[in-house]
C-alpha cells in the first residue's frame, strides 16, 4: 500500500463515511430472525466472566468453529462445525457474495449498556479478507481510525440488525471501536444504547497457533 495518506480526505469531511472496503447492509434480518438468533444464544452457554475460554474477559462471549483464546492468542481446541442455528445466516452470506466459501468461525459479543470494544485490526494473520458483524437488539456507532494516520476517524451507525461488512482497506487499515458510552450522537441523531449482541464471522487463515497480531489486553475492557 503505498501513498494511503494522499487518498484521505480531510476528516471534518462527511465523505469520510466513504471508508474503501466497508459496506453496511441494512435489515440483514428480520425482528422475527432477530428474537430467534437470541432465544438461542441466550439458551447457550457465554463466555468470559470467570468462564473459560476466556475468563479474563468482561464481555460475554460465544466462540463457534476455531475457538481463540485471547490469553493465549491462538486457536485452542479442534475446529467444529458451526451450529445449525447460523445456517440461514450463513446462506444469506454466500447469496448475497458477501463470501464466495461458507466462514468457519464465528464469535458472538455480548455487550451490555456501559460495555465497549477497544480500537483494533482483526489478527490478520490469523483472520481472512472479510469480516461481518450482525448487530441485533441495539444501534451503535462503530468508530474506524486509520492506523497510519489517527486524525482519520470515521464514526459509522450500525444500526439494529444490520450488517457491517469490512474488506480491503477498511479491513486492514483501520482499527474498529465501539464506545462505553450510553449516550452517541452521530448527525444529530441521538443512539441510546442498550444490551446489544453481536454475530461476527471471520474466516480462519492459518493452523491454530501461529502468532498474531492481536492487541490482545487492550480489548479486555
Ligand atoms: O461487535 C461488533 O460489531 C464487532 C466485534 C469485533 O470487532 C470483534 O469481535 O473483533
Ligand atoms: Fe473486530
Amino acid at each position: 500500500m503505498t501513498d494511503v495518506a494522499t487518498t484521505i480526505e480531510p476528516a471534518t469531511s462527511p465523505t469520510l463515511r466513504n471508508i474503501p472496503g466497508l459496506d453496511i447492509i441494512p435489515d440483514f434480518v428480520t425482528e422475527e430472525e432477530e428474537s430467534l438468533l437470541i432465544q438461542q444464544l441466550d439458551a447457550r452457554n457465554w463466555a468470559g466472566r470467570g468462564v473459560e475460554p476466556n475468563p479474563e474477559m468482561k464481555r460475554r462471549h460465544q466462540h463457534y468453529g476455531g475457538v481463540f483464546s485471547y490469553r493465549l492468542r491462538r486457536v485452542v481446541g479442534d475446529m467444529e462445525q458451526l451450529p445449525g442455528m447460523f445456517n440461514f445466516l450463513t446462506r444469506r452470506l454466500l447469496e448475497q457474495k458477501i463470501y464466495a466459501s461458507s466462514p468457519k468461525s464465528i464469535i458472538v459479543n455480548e455487550y451490555e449498556a456501559g460495555q465497549g470494544i477497544m480500537p483494533h485490526v482483526d489478527a490478520p494473520k490469523l483472520f481472512g479478507p472479510t469480516i461481518t458483524a450482525l448487530s441485533l437488539l441495539s444501534d451503535c456507532i462503530m468508530t474506524f481510525q486509520h492506523v497510519k494516520d489517527p486524525s482519520v476517524v470515521v464514526p459509522v451507525l450500525l444500526s439494529r440488525r444490520s450488517l457491517v461488512v469490512m474488506n480491503g482497506s477498511c479491513r486492514y487499515d483501520y482499527k474498529h471501536s465501539i464506545s462505553k458510552d450510553l449516550v452517541e450522537y452521530l448527525d444529530g441523531q441521538e443512539i441510546v444504547r442498550s444490551r446489544r449482541v453481536s454475530i461476527t464471522y471471520r474466516d480462519m487463515q492459518v493452523s491454530s497457533g501461529e502468532e498474531t497480531e492481536h492487541p490482545v489486553e487492550r480489548r479486555l475492557q
